[in-house]
């Protein structure tokens, strides 16, 4: 089978085709982009010596058609128009925003623009969704903080002992945020230093969390999210924590997330006492989570690492694919982190 990229040249292209080149079914076709077409993949991907003689073209339906898979890593507002020139026998897979959100007051509100409309989420481990997702032939893959908050959360609102109120801090390496110049990436803003960012309820991830939890929960639930720009290149660690439940116990609460990700090929639940650290995750498809109840103020913590560009995006993304093609979930996807 046949996988085109479009916005290879971009950080989530650079991670999709990396996966691919070690996926036993997926073969790499056409590659795309934009201010890059006409050049080779060696000058923007450097570190994928392999493709290094593959030209870039021109994203247009035409160079993206007869794949078994398009995977589309354009920025957001891009996706939608693509995608309605590929028909229903191709899996679009949209690793932008452009399709996660159910609610277009929200779109509107975080993103601006007319709502392209919503896709099957990919995020496998949430409750019904692999069913969801082995019958999708398009598929709108988590932003990379909610995949991190969801799995976080997700096992505490299923089991009602979380109440409805989420506070999240969490940090992000610098490639979460593209490879386009912005001033406040430059290297001498985000070296030595970490900063706060979109802070107070404004930034675009925090309707997608909601949406998620509440989703899990049955009842609305509340997000108050902070991102921080952390002196890294890739990963996440975010702290995420709820008023805990009347009645919940330590071991009430250990025991619903053992359950939640036992079999789990990708989710870690931690040894207790061992915390996540963004190392565990570097290049893996992995998430390392753990839980805590801070009986001193009734909460429930759960902290957990991601790779942002790997379960955070492409490698999110290809295990979904996986799903829909009615391969195996774990095919291609690296499960060992770099250390130290
Ligand atoms: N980085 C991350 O951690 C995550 C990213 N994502 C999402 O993935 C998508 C890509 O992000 P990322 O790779 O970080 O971004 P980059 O800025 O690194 O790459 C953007 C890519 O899109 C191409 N592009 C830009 N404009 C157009 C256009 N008008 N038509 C066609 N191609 C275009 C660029 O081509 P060229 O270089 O030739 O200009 C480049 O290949 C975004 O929607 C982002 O939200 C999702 C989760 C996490
Ligand atoms: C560090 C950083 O800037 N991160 C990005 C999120 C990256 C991501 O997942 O986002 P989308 O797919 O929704 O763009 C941000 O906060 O905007």
């Amino acid at each position: 089978m046949r996988a085109a990229i479009a916005g290879a040249s971009g950080y989530a292209g650079g991670e999709l085709l990396r996966l691919l080149l070690g996926h036993p079914e997926l073969e790499i076709g056409a590659l795309t982009a934009a201010s890059s077409a006409g050049g080779l993949l060696g000058a923007r991907q450097p570190h994928l010596p392999q493709l290094a003689h593959r030209a870039i073209e021109e994203t247009s339906a035409d160079t993206l058609a007869g794949h078994d898979v398009v995977f589309l890593a354009l920025p957001h507002g891009h996706s939608a128009a693509v995608a309605a020139q590929l028909g229903e026998e191709t899996i679009v897979v949209d690793c932008g925003a452009d399709h996660r959100l159910a609610d277009p007051a929200a779109w509107q509100e975080f993103y601006g623009g007319e709502h392209a409309g919503t896709w099957p989420y990919g995020l496998p481990e949430l409750p019904g969704q692999r069913d969801v997702l082995s019958k999708a032939t398009r598929i709108a893959v988590p932003g990379c903080y909610p995949t991190s908050v969801l799995l976080a959360l997700f096992p505490a609102f299923a089991a009602g002992l979380a109440e409805p109120d989420v506070v999240v801090v969490a940090a992000s390496g610098t490639s979460g945020a593209g490879k386009s110049l912005k001033p406040n990436l430059l290297g001498s803003e985000v070296m030595g230093s970490v900063s706060a960012y979109s802070a107070g309820g404004v930034h675009r991830h925090t309707p997608e969390m909601e949406q998620g939890l509440t989703a899990v929960a049955g009842a609305p639930v509340r997000v108050s999210f902070t991102p921080t720009l952390a002196p890294m290149s890739r990963g996440i660690l975010a702290t995420c924590t709820a008023p805990a439940a009347p009645g919940v116990t330590k071991e009430s609460l250990r025991s619903a997330y053992e359950a939640a990700f036992k079999g789990e090929p990708f989710v870690r639940l931690l040894p207790e006492g061992v915390w996540p650290a963004t190392s565990m995750t570097y290049g893996a498809n992995t998430a390392a989570l753990q839980v805590a109840l801070d009986e001193r103020a009734g909460r429930v913590i759960a902290v957990i690492a991601i790779d942002n560009l790997t379960k955070g995006t492409a490698g999110g993304a290809i295990q979904s694919v996986n799903l829909a093609l009615g391969l195996p979930e774990e095919l291609g996807l690296p499960l060992t982190g770099v250390a130290p």
